[in-house]
């Protein structure tokens, strides 16, 4: 499935998880015990990708609801909400995280007693974490099919195992075409400011020894322009009902400039990131991340103190830019 390397495992007790914050210096694996610490990996980008983050809450909650001791129904129910809403509250714009919560809800809501509550939201977990792998395989497996022998593939940020449990999805599709035998380049971009793909698809596409070049995301333009790329492939943290797709900051200039150099511009995710009660991308919620994530590098202060600085984790892509989804069930085209 994917490299020696795991993102999330279920340890029965325990969720075991490798720090992303740390990669590619370090490959560190933490057992997490309890909910509050799952919150804390999601909120920090221990762990993180939009299924890899559904994923991990899911198991987030099924450790909450082993703490819980209540033998009362209503109150089991009660503390059970408090648990899944802490998982809920982490971040806002991956679909995935809610999509995860909303089921487990369902299985917990819809129990006879406690301890078919308890089984069934462990199942559900389980079940999401199988059917995301799956879905993950599939994407890369139909993707691929669009890749051709000689192709340039940009991608932005990172989509690849270590953000889904399975596969990838974008990164997923380019590993897959590479395991085929298509002679492929990548121009993977760093993604400023947390540089998911310099540290973590740099490492993923190494490991998996799939040529690549790694370039700052201002280059973009220039490779566009310069006619040097086949496509542009990327990954999704909420798709709307039209296709305005919210995904990694950067990816709306990306799709611009491809549309702009008629370069095809392509988003893998699996069904889980789609959220068909959302009309448009317009209310899609933007994470909004700390100040210091632009001011600090790897912990240490490079711009003067005392300026304001914005990190918006996401910008919105309207769903007219997007040639097609590769998703798992084909390749779709919206609205
Ligand atoms: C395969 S979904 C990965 C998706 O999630 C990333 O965001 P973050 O690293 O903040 O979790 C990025 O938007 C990727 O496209």
């Amino acid at each position: 499935m994917t490299g020696n390397y795991k993102t999330v495992e279920w340890l029965g007790d325990r969720l075991l998880i490798i720090d992303q914050t740390r990669l590619p210096q370090h490959e560190t694996y933490l057992e997490l015990a309890d909910h509050h610490q799952v919150a804390e990996a999601i909120r920090s980008l221990w762990v993180r990708g939009a299924p890899a983050i559904g994923v991990a809450a899911a198991y987030g909650i099924v450790l909450g609801v082993q703490k819980i001791e209540s033998r009362d129904h209503k109150e089991f129910l009660k503390q059970y909400h408090t648990v899944a809403e802490e998982l809920a509250g982490t971040r806002p714009t991956a679909r995935n995280l809610f999509m995860a919560v909303e089921r487990l809800n369902a299985a917990a809501e819809a129990a006879a007693d406690i301890l078919t509550a308890r089984n069934a939201i462990l199942a559900e977990a389980e079940k999401i974490q199988a059917e995301e792998i799956e879905a993950t395989r599939k994407i890369a497996e139909l993707g691929a099919d669009l890749i051709n022998d000689g192709d340039t593939i940009m991608t932005h940020c990172n989509t690849g195992p270590l953000a889904t449990t399975g596969y990838g999805t974008a990164l997923g599709v380019i590993i897959e075409a590479h395991r085929r035998g298509k002679r492929i380049q990548v121009l993977a971009t760093e993604t400023r400011p947390l540089c998911q793909g310099a540290r973590l698809t740099a490492w993923e596409l190494k490991k998996e020894h799939v040529p690549f070049r790694l370039i700052t995301d201002s280059m973009a333009g220039y490779f566009l322009k310069e006619a040097r790329v086949d496509m542009v492939i990327t990954g999704a943290d909420r798709i709307a009902k039209n296709g305005d797709t919210a995904n990694k900051i950067g990816t709306y200039g990306l799709a611009v400039l491809a549309a702009a150099n008629k370069v095809p511009f392509y988003i893998a995710a699996p069904s889980s990131t789609f959220d068909p009660e959302l009309p448009t991308g317009d209310d899609i919620i933007i994470e909004e991340r700390s100040p210091d994530e632009v001011t600090h590098q790897n912990g240490k202060r490079v711009a003067p103190e005392g300026i304001e600085a914005c990190n918006p984790a996401f910008d919105v892509t309207p769903g007219g830019y997007i040639t097609g989804f590769i998703t798992e069930t084909g390749i779709r085209k919206l609205p």
